[in-house]
């Protein structure tokens, strides 16, 4: 599980310059600068750039800072990889570079040589993503993987339901890589972006499975995600007691505590502190 927060990570069209410099004062844990689907393909010249610019001269503060290339096997991935490479050695601030529709562990090799200044994250919507999900995530330089639910969708010719039953195997086996391989793994986006009961409740689910958080396309998305990723007081409040007791009852010679009626072991202690360490990381990003 990863130390900094990733409950809200924001796609903002690399085209939009009005909304790349509004994000500087959203809470997003991180962003995704995105030169892939939002940009049209006549402006995906003229984004590469405005990236490259406002990469290297804009402050982002302590948001990740993610760039979503284009694939290889189009006519912009190659020259996206290699301005942000440009931008890195000029010094942009580049945490990762996301490559989209990610197959198998050798789509990322080309993409590793040539910025070799960032880490790597796969976005995980294709088919034959979801079957060498475990391969991907095994890849050296990969730090973190993004569901594509759209792209996900499409590809199996699945229909949208608030329960994603559809999708849930693909999830799954994408989050039993992740974990395998202690990379971060946000969830996918939700599309009715003023829809903020089905947002809360899709978070709700995504967290419940444990993605880190979700992927977001409009900044009335943040608070929503911002709050489901967070441990609420009442779950910090449990940890804490939990901590005591089983201290208590160690102290005492045993190796279980029983809290609320339930028990508690080493395991449930390790996860307690996870919860504390990630409501301190949260509180330290808003610092
Ligand atoms: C969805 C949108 C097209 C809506 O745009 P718009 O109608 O302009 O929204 P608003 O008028 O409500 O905007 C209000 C202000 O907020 C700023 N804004 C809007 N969106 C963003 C954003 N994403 N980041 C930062 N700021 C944003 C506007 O500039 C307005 O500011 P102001 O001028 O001060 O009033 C639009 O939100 C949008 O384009 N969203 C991103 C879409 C996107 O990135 N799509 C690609 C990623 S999703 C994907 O590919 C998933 C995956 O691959 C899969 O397969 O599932
Ligand atoms: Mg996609």
């Amino acid at each position: 599980m990863s130390a900094r927060p990733y409950r809200s990570v924001l796609y903002i069209p690399g085209s939009k310059e009005r909304a790349l410099e509004k994000v500087m004062g959203l809470a997003a844990d991180a962003i995704i600068f995105d030169l892939e689907d939002a940009v049209a393909p006549e402006e995906k010249p003229a984004a590469r750039a405005l990236l490259a610019r406002v990469l290297t001269d804009w402050d982002f503060g302590n948001r990740a800072r993610i760039v979503r290339i284009n694939g290889f096997d189009t006519e912009w991935g190659r020259a996206d990889a290699n301005a942000m490479d440009e931008a890195i050695a000029r010094g942009a601030k580049i945490d990762a570079i996301l490559i989209p529709k990610v197959n198998r562990a050798a789509d990322l090799d080309a993409v590793a040589e040539a910025v070799p200044g960032a880490d790597l994250w796969a976005m995980m919507e294709t088919a034959a993503g979801m079957l060498n999900a475990a391969e991907i995530a095994a890849h050296p330089r990969l730090k973190g993987m993004v569901m594509g639910t759209n792209d996900l969708a499409k590809e199996l010719g699945s229909r949208f339901r608030p329960d994603r039953l559809a999708l849930q195997a693909g999830l799954g086996l994408c989050l039993l890589a992740a974990r395998a391989h202690s990379r971060v793994i946000v969830d996918g986006v939700f599309n009715a972006f003023k829809d903020e009961a089905g947002l809360k409740a899709e978070c709700e689910q995504g967290r419940d499975m444990g993605f880190d958080g979700k992927t977001l396309i409009h900044p009335a998305q943040l608070a929503i995600a911002n709050a489901a990723f967070a441990p609420s007081q009442a779950e910090l409040e449990l940890a804490r007691r939990q901590i005591d007791a089983f201290f208590a009852a160690k102290a005492a010679g045993q190796g279980v505590a029983v809290v609320d009626g339930k028990i508690v072991e080493n395991l449930h202690i390790v996860t307690a502190e996870v919860l504390i360490a990630k409501a301190e990381a949260i509180a330290a990003m808003a610092d």
